[in-house]
């Protein structure tokens, strides 16, 4: 057997698509590979443009795309990445992808005669495998990057991102001068409700609470779990009175609330404290102490009430 009858032999039976085209973009020869995946007969393809073949091919994209292997004489390539594929080839993978045609990767190369190039051979390769792993690859660190945000009982935010959000939004507030609040709240007499009801009744108690006040908070606006029973917003934008509507609402809401656990009726309480950035904090820890002061203050005060902390360090 010839050198050229072994190369024709390989070519026919590798694992990729070859597609070779003139510069018209006319087929003048393709494998093995791509007659059975595309289940299309060799003597209907050759000759024709390989747009009538593949009608589904962007054709300006693909136009530039080759004019630019013609004229620079180099060669180019279309990960699945770029494009999920060229070809609408099926796939034949024994798994389950959201797409019923082979992600590809596609090398165009130049091939030349006596230092001309004559025809474009495509090469055409079934990445369905790689597509797939990496995209299931992809959700798992989406899912893990959010679980990392957020509290696995009342799916707000962790006090971990929660304070890295602080963080921005006091330097933010601080460059342009712009108004910041905190709210903070701690259920009361909540070892009292654990004893009395269970540590799954206070469980309860917690997720009903975070998912009622996340209602009552605008988009902008930053809730998260800070402790145990303890929660905390960022109102940014926003000077006490503003921040004293909010923190009033929380606490008529949730001493208004109530949860059913195992044929009983549970209420609850909150005392909450509010402080707005102050001109002397350097710092965004000060602007929790002081937010946490007043909520100390409502506590001592008899709970289940709210206190402030403005700007001039005076409760209100
Ligand atoms: N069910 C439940 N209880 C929790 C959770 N985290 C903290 N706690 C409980 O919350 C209770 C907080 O008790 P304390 O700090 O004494 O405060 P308190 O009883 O709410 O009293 P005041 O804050 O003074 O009104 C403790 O018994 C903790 O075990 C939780 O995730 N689930």
């Amino acid at each position: 057997m010839s050198l050229e009858s072994y190369c024709a032999n390989i070519v026919d039976r590798i694992n990729t698509g070859v597609l070779i085209l003139d510069l018209d973009y006319n087929i003048v020869m393709w494998n093995r590979f791509l007659q059975v995946h595309s289940n299309k007969s060799t003597e209907n393809v050759i000759d024709k443009s390989v747009f009538d073949v593949f009608p589904e091919l962007p054709r300006r994209w693909f136009e530039r795309k080759l004019s630019s292997v013609i004229e620079l004489n180099t060669q180019s390539f279309c990960s699945w990445e770029q494009r999920h594929h060229l070809f609408e080839l099926p796939h034949t993978r024994p798994i389950t992808t959201d797409s019923v045609y082979m992600a590809q990767n596609c090398t165009f190369l130049p091939v030349l005669d006596d230092s001309k190039i004559t025809n474009i051979c495509l090469l055409i390769e079934d990445v369905t495998d790689v597509y797939h792993y990496q995209t299931k690859l992809n959700t798992v660190l989406e899912q893990l990057a959010l679980s990392n945000r957020i509290d696995g009982l009342t799916q707000i935010f962790n006090r971990k991102h929660w304070e890295e959000c602080l963080a921005k939004e006091f330097s933010r507030a601080r460059r342009y001068d712009h108004g910041l609040a905190l709210i903070m709240f701690d259920l009361d007499c909540f070892k009292l409700l654990n004893d009395t009801f269970g540590h799954q009744g206070g469980d309860k108690v917690l997720i009903k609470v975070a998912s009622l006040v996340q209602t009552l908070l605008r988009a902008c606006d930053i809730f998260g779990r800070y402790g145990g029973e303890e929660f905390a917003i960022i109102l940014p934008e926003t000077d006490l009175t503003g921040a004293l509507d909010v923190a009033e609402r929380v606490r008529r809401s949730i001493a208004e609330m109530i949860v059913e656990f195992q044929d009983e009726i549970i209420h609850a309480s909150v005392s909450v404290g509010v402080a707005v950035i102050n001109p002397a904090d350097t710092r965004y820890e000060d602007l929790i102490s002081n937010t946490d002061i007043a909520l100390y203050k409502a506590k001592n005060a008899g709970r289940n009430k709210v206190f402030a902390i403005n700007e001039l360090d005076e409760f209100v």
